[in-house]
């Protein structure tokens, strides 16, 4: 066996009077000292790195200044400020060029973010011309999210939209004043996005489904059994029917105005007085057959549901409107266009996109135009324009699950009707 007869190893040296654990304590502080300067060098570089990045990336999609001086010209960026990193993120501040905006920034967001190696930003202002750039390692979009299995009860309660790139939750309480339309090509996430807003509401006890479905998909059979479903019209064999249960619509909303209480001039939706929800699927589709078959029948159409738009949101009525493209003459005049608050456009044409949502759309036209299923471009009041992704709530035999089990059954007073 080895023994050691090293004068230190029998009797250690007692070099700091707190003892051995004093030592230990100090060696620790030693190390940490050196860490943290380590981090704070190591931070330093990359503040550094970002702020020489930040610089091309602004001068490559032109987001810059050219200045001739003495020295011959210099290119002017939105000052890097300082970075942060930490466990919420990676950020920095930035300092605008004068008369700069946020929305200068917005305007060029994910070419900036992949110059810097991430895959999305997002800009919150801070004051005076100072912005905080927030970056993303992830694309929130990229992903399919599962719809939650919540419900609401009331309409008042927020129902899930879906997420925004920096992965912040978009949500709607279907009572805010606004009617909502939803446009997209074949096969872009128009009826997913319906079926998980039908899906929420469908148990809460001051709404009602109601409305007209040529597909017999969206409403219709899944919705057999539910209070719902007497106020639902489906099919395209009888398009009279379509037209007759608008008129019945309107001719409610029409009663609730007429017996509006004194110094009340906005019915809040009650379990006795529910918010209508008047969905209109496929509606352009609803007009063109309505026009082949009769003019005067399309006329009808078009005129009910003119007034649903511009007269209902103070009876508690709500259209929920899908259509292919949001063109004016497809679903009703610019006039019934003008009437939506809400507008979330699927994989659409560029133009369409601007058209619902206006110039400042434009420039996100070419890549929406190409978007996955299931993204969408949203605006609405109090929602800066942004693009989400909608919940996924699963194949259609799902869909109707969901409205067995949670659709809000027919009382015996007869409630609904
Ligand atoms: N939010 C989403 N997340 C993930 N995948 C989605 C989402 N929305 C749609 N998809 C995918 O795209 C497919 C088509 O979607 P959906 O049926 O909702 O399109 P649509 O616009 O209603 O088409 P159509 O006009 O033909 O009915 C879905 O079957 C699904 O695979």
């Amino acid at each position: 066996m080895a023994t050691d007869h090293t004068p230190a190893m029998r009797e250690p040296v007692r070099w700091y009077t707190g003892g051995p654990s004093g030592a230990r304590r100090l060696i620790n502080r030693l190390r940490a000292r050196v860490a943290e300067q380590q981090r704070l060098e190591a931070h330093r570089f990359l503040e550094a790195d970002m702020r020489g990045l930040w610089r091309e990336a602004c001068a490559g999609v032109g987001l810059c200044q050219y200045v001739d001086n003495a020295a011959g010209m210099t290119v002017r960026t939105p000052r890097f400020g300082g970075l942060r990193v930490g466990p919420a993120g990676t950020s920095f501040t930035v300092e605008l060029m004068p008369g700069g905006e946020p929305a200068d920034v917005e305007a060029h967001a994910l070419r900036l973010a992949h110059s810097l190696g991430f895959a999305g930003l997002r800009v919150a202002p801070l004051g005076g011309r100072w912005v905080r750039v927030v970056l993303f390692e992830v694309d929130p979009l990229a992903s399919t999210f599962a719809l939650p299995h919540d419900v609401v009860g009331r309409a008042d309660a927020p129902i899930l939209l879906g997420r925004r790139e920096d992965g912040a939750l978009v949500e709607h309480a279907l009572a805010s004043p606004g009617h909502i339309a939803v446009q997209g090509q074949n096969g872009s996430g128009k009826s997913q996005l319906s079926y998980g807003l039908l899906a929420q509401l469908a148990a809460a006890a001051d709404v009602l489904i109601s409305g007209s479905d040529i597909t017999g998909l969206l409403l219709g059979r899944a919705w057999d059994g539910t209070a719902h479903r007497a106020h639902q019209v489906t099919g395209s064999k009888d398009l009279t029917a379509h037209a007759a249960h608008l008129d019945r619509l309107v001719g409610w909303m029409d009663d609730r105005l007429d017996t509006m209480p004194p110094r009340i001039d906005n019915i809040a939706p009650t379990v006795q007085t529910p918010l209508v929800l008047v969905v209109l699927e496929e509606f352009p589709g609803l007009l063109r057959a309505a026009q082949a078959k009769d003019r005067k029948l399309a006329e009808r159409i078009t005129s009910a549901v003119l007034r649903l738009l511009s007269e209902g949101r103070k009876a508690a009525f709500r259209v929920l409107m899908l259509a292919q493209r949001f063109e004016a003459n497809a679903v009703g005049g610019g006039y019934a266009r003008d009437q939506f608050a809400v507008r979330l456009s699927f994989r659409v044409p560029a133009e369409s996109l601007a058209m619902l949502h206006g110039d400042d759309a434009r420039r996100l036209g070419p890549e929406h135009a190409n978007t996955e299923p299931g993204i969408a471009y949203l605006s609405a009041p109090g929602q800066d324009c942004v693009r989400l992704r909608a919940p996924y709530l699963g194949g259609y035999g799902a869909y109707c699950d969901r409205i067995t089990r949670h659709g809000r059954r027919e009382d015996t007073e007869g409630r609904a009707a």
